[in-house]
């Protein structure tokens, strides 16, 4: 099964398009050893309303070799049907993108990836033969300084075109990899979505950096698209549990973008 049946499948059975981000912080939960167990309740009281889950290296990496063993652990023992989305963003020579490729895809085995494509189609290529597995590429990120390089035009195209084309030409070489974008919903206008193809976004930029979900309304996609919600999970309202926030915003995204 490709990656986009996978995702198609689980985005129906859950009639939710939520990607459930797993950033943690100890700072902010009581230090590192409470990190496990509360990856395990989020994970827990969130997973059947996830269309995805999405862990971001940074929030492991920060914590050491210990926080690479709590990313490993928690890969270790989540739901089979739930689609993972490793948020790597990495970029170098295809040479040393193989071992990452051979990290996330055989050792972590996990589902996608996202990467920087500033480096160009050869350094993505070593992703691109894995059966099941995808990778999204970064085309509009959510923060301000997307304008800075993404969003200039180079002649009459903007740069994210550019980068569309990545996925357009894996997909005529038929290659096994499924390529989808990032596209922030903070700076999902219309401008930028006219030209955005239907290949599988991963829309991050809901909750804590406010992104509209009117952006999404009536646009017409067809493919597996999923939004993300990091801290309005894990770090905001937390007299509620992980789970009525998760229904919440699966909620909230299905009333304007339906699964
Ligand atoms: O690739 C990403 O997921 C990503 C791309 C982007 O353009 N903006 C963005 O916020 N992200 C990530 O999505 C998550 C957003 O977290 P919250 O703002 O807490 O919901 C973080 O892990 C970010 O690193």
């Amino acid at each position: 099964m490709r990656y986009g049946e996978k995702l198609s499948k689980r985005i129906k059975d859950t009639n939710s398009r939520l990607c459930v981000g797993l950033d943690p912080r100890p700072d902010l939960s009581g230090g590192m050893e409470k990190i496990p167990d509360l990856l395990k309740q989020v994970v827990d009281e969130t997973w059947e309303y996830a269309a995805a889950f999405k862990p971001n290296m940074a929030y492991f990496e920060a914590m050491g070799l210990r926080g690479l063993e709590m990313l490993e652990e928690m890969l270790g023992n989540m739901p089979k049907e739930v689609p993972i989305i490793l948020d790597a963003k990495r970029s170098d020579i295809g040479e040393t993108q193989k071992y990452y490729a051979k990290s996330y895809f055989e050792n972590w085995n996990v589902d996608a990836v996202t990467l920087n494509p500033f480096l160009g189609y050869d350094t993505m290529e070593p992703f691109l033969d894995w059966e099941g597995k995808a990778i999204y590429v970064l085309a509009v990120t959510s923060n301000p300084g997307s304008a800075d390089f993404q969003r200039q035009m180079v002649g009459d195209r903007y740069v994210f075109e550019l980068v569309q084309d990545i996925c357009r030409r894996a997909h005529e070489e038929g290659r096994k990899t499924d390529v989808g974008m990032v596209v922030g919903l903070t700076n999902a206008s219309d401008d930028v979505l006219s030209r955005i193809d239907d290949y599988p976004l991963l829309i991050p930029g809901l909750g804590a950096q406010g992104g509209d979900l009117e952006n999404m309304a009536g646009k017409g996609r067809t493919a597996p698209d999923t939004i993300n919600v990091s801290r309005g999970i894990m770090y905001k309202d937390m007299e509620k549990s992980f789970g009525e926030k998760a229904k919440f915003w699966a909620e909230q995204i299905a009333a304007s973008y339906p699964a």
